[in-house]
């Protein structure tokens, strides 16, 4: 009998996983609209790590902005389990959410959904005295972000007198103003021309570096091979799982989905 097989087993050394920023089991929804039930989110398990930035690709009507609408609790799940920053959230109440939202979660639509009627300033600053932040603390806040974002010298402009782009880069900023641990962009540069998507996607990836989760829905295979994991989307559920940039793949496997995204 040779030493090794009396020695005793190795113990791998403890490691504590980061408690996942996103974590759902089962979750599922359906609209019920005018017509039939649709089921949108067909019992879907995720979990996405602090830091990783999640493209969420599929055709139209797979069930993307839904499953994102899910998670940044714009909608209610009719099943499942949702967890955020290891928080159960999928019972929580409005107004629960509505606290949880503007503490912890920063969301950027297709069409930036501004306030129209408010300068740029007030718009990125409105969240932060929402959520408390003293009036000096969200101006300071503000000026860092729009500086951060070029957009210096437009703090009177009303959105209606920007462009596309800047509008964007407004709406950014102000998803971003209380520092959320997630950052959800729904189709961020969807009604953007090929400069204000370069833009986004720049402005994206430097805030991705950095440290922010980011899960974003998109169309777009540029914007999507700028993610380190991209999921793809079928009929209400996880078709694919893969992590870009040769890390492992997710737990679906292969890499299909990542090479029909290369242009
Ligand atoms: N509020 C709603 N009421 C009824 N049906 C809805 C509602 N929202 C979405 N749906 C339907 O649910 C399905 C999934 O929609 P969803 O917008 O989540 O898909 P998607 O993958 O984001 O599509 P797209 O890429 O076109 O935006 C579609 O059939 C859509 O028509």
């Amino acid at each position: 009998m040779s030493d090794d097989a009396t020695a005793a087993p190795a113990v791998p050394p403890t490691v504590r996983p980061a408690v996942p920023i996103v974590r759902a089991e089962g979750l599922t929804k359906t609209h019920h609209g005018e017509g039939a039930p649709v089921p949108a989110v067909r019992g879907v398990d995720l979990s996405v790590r602090p830091g990783e930035f999640v493209a969420v690709t599929g055709p139209s009507g797979a069930g993307k902005s839904t499953l994102l609408h899910l998670i940044g609790g714009l909608q209610r799940p009719d099943g499942g389990k949702l967890w955020l920053d290891g928080e159960r959230v999928d019972e929580y109440r409005e107004a629960r959410w509505a606290m949880l939202r503007r503490r912890s979660i920063g969301v950027v639509f297709q069409f930036f959904n501004l306030v129209s009627n408010l300068t740029v300033a007030d718009n990125v600053e409105l969240p932060a005295l929402l959520a408390g932040v003293s009036p000096k603390a969200a101006r300071d806040s503000r000026a860092e972000l729009l500086a951060e974002l070029g957009l210096e010298g437009r703090e009177r402009s009303m959105p209606g007198e920007l462009s596309g782009g800047e509008q964007q880069r407004v709406a950014l900023a102000r998803a971003l103003v209380n520092h959320p641990r997630l950052l959800l962009a729904d189709e961020p540069a969807g009604s953007l021309d090929s400069k204000g998507t370069r833009e986004v996607l720049r402005l994206l990836t430097r805030f991705h570096q950095r440290g922010q989760t980011i899960m974003m829905v998109t169309h777009d295979a540029r914007m999507a091979s700028a993610a380190d994991r991209v999921i793809s989307f079928f009929d209400g559920r996880i078709a694919d799982d893969a992590q870009l940039g040769g890390g492992r793949p997710g737990p679906a496997g292969g890499v299909s989905g990542v090479l029909e995204l290369k242009e």
